[in-house]
């Protein structure tokens, strides 16, 4: 033991000496250049090789950096003694992380990999648009040379499908608009970015949805089929993407499908503003910067830009103010002076751009289908036409279920059986929307389920009457329909029943 302590001095001895005679014999100024020299020789005997990756790359961040980041923060948790916790805006979830300068072995396949979280004070900053952090992060991944190909293939791939799969978990989704205009011009934060976005915590859902449940399963499994069909949109050549045209009546839960959809997959929504949208080229840029895994909207598309034909909207030109500096002239055939056309449009859903990423859904909401041009309808532009009905009685049960806790064949006595069968006779009739209906049942869900059901039948079979006197022509039908309306839009309170003269009082909270 002792004779190894003492080789161990005299090696360090040696080593000492060494650094002091190249102290003496190097020049300061060509030190650094002989490190360098030797770190090159040193790694090409070596066995390992190693990766940086850096936070930022230029003056922009470095996706990689952070995918690595959320992806070590999975199973750093477990096994690094010394963690850092962050909790990222929007997020409801913690997150852990290496701490600086901290180690971590990960494996992959069975070949190790070991990470280190390296930390270093930036030297004096040159000038920049963008202030740089004072430190310099980034992470260094060393492998065994021979695991090269595996790591550079499949390795890096993993990470970032897995810190996608983390962030979708851990992060609220998020709702994004171009209210800013986007694409062009002023339309760009900071970053060049055109969206602005908020978390996005609508509690709508499949099962809250009042729709037929044959329908609404339907549509469950073309999603899901869409969301597990990587593979098979590959093996056919198609683009993955999807879309669903939802029509109907206002208020008959068409916003309210969109966000149970989103809630169902868990994507993000991108709500796409089309009349702040000046030129096909904005459109375009802002189709570029959606990400995977998301629905982007188009609401009332319609009544949203004059798209008439194919060649050009009727919207006046509107002047780009990149390409047309203050009192220049505007030049009429310049591609950015143009409005947005429904070619445009087309070419946003369905050409080849709308191929940039992957697995994303369109929906455009119309209250007119009449009113699209045939193109946006033509077999395959949209692949679901989905139409969103007045109130069934199926949709109703579920309405019952969600606002007054009324289950299923729920036996609510002998008056409660008679309601539910004149229920199901008058709804039809009455074509109530289920925002109609909700109201109803929003304002009478503190009282006792039979009662709150007898106001409801009540409401509907004014509405009911209403119309049967307008299909039938003449005034009084009308008149009887807007009185419904009123009734339902703003309700007083005249007697404890709810029910006044026969017409209906609703009673309010
Ligand atoms: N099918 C439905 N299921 C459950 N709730 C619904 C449904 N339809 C409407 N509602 C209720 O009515 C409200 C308005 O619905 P929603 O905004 O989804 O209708 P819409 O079809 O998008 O209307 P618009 O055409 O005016 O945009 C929702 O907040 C929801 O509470
Ligand atoms: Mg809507």
């Amino acid at each position: 033991m002792k004779e190894m302590w003492t080789s161990l001095a005299s090696l360090l001895g040696v080593f000492a000496f060494c650094q002091s005679l190249l102290h003496t014999i190097i020049p300061p100024g060509l030190r650094h250049s002989v490190a360098r020299l030797l770190g090159r020789l040193f790694h090409s005997f070596s066995t390992h090789c190693y990766f940086d990756i850096v936070e930022m790359d230029g003056v922009s961040s470095n996706e990689l950096y952070s995918a690595v980041q959320l992806y070590l923060s999975s199973s750093a948790s477990v096994s690094a003694s010394r963690l850092s916790l962050t909790r990222p805006l929007n997020s409801s979830a913690f997150t852990f992380g290496l701490s600086n300068n901290d180690r971590l072995l990960d494996s992959f396949r069975g070949v190790p990999a070991v990470w280190e979280h390296v930390v270093t004070q930036r030297q004096s900053q040159t000038f920049s648009w963008r202030p740089l952090p004072e430190e310099k992060r980034g992470f260094t991944l060393t492998i065994k040379k021979k695991d090269k190909p595996l790591v550079l293939e499949s390795y890096l791939d993993h990470i970032m499908e897995r810190a996608a799969e983390l962030r979708r978990k851990n992060q609220d989704r998020l709702l994004y608009t171009n209210s800013r205009g986007g694409g062009g011009g002023g339309g760009m934060d900071s970053r060049g970015y055109p969206w602005e976005s908020v978390p996005f915590k609508h509690p709508s859902t499949f099962s809250t949805l009042a729709m037929d449940p044959d329908k609404k399963e339907e549509i469950k499994q073309d999603l899901r089929d869409f969301a597990a069909g990587k593979s098979f949109y590959e093996k056919t050549g198609r683009a993955w993407k999807r879309g669903y045209l939802l029509y109907g009546p206002p208020g008959t839960g068409k916003s309210s499908m969109i966000a149970a959809m989103a809630n169902f997959l868990g994507y993000d929504i991108y709500d796409l503003e089309l009349t702040e949208v000046h030129t096909n080229t904005d459109l375009r840029k802002l189709l570029m910067k959606t990400a995977s895994k998301s629905i982007i909207v188009i609401e009332d598309i319609d009544c949203s830009v004059s798209l008439t034909n194919r060649k050009g909207g009727n919207r006046p030109p509107v002047p780009s103010p990149k390409n047309n500096p203050p009192g220049a002239p505007e030049d009429p055939n310049s591609v950015a002076t143009k409005s947005i056309t429904l070619s445009g449009l087309l070419n946003f859903t369905d050409g080849l751009w709308s191929c940039c990423g992957s697995e994303r859904i369109f929906v455009f909401t119309t209250n007119h289908i009449e009113k699209l041009d045939p193109a946006l309808l033509r077999s395959g532009r949209m692949d679901m036409h989905i139409f969103m009905s007045y109130c069934s009685f199926p949709a109703l049960k579920i309405l019952m279920k969600n606002y007054l806790g009324v289950e299923d064949g729920e036996k609510l006595g002998d008056a409660g059986d008679g309601l539910m069968r004149e229920l199901e006779e008058v709804i039809g009739a009455a074509e109530v929307t289920p925002a109609d209906v909700s109201e109803v049942l929003i304002k009478n869900r503190r009282h006792e389920k039979v009662r709150a059901l007898r106001v409801l039948l009540e409401v509907l079979k004014g509405r009911a009457m209403g119309r049967k006197k307008k299909n039938g022509g003449g005034e009084e039908g009308l008149e009887e329909e807007e009185e419904q309306k009123r009734t339902l839009e703003s309700p007083k309170e005249e007697s404890g029943e709810g029910i006044c003269n026969g017409k209906v009082q609703l009673v309010e909270d």
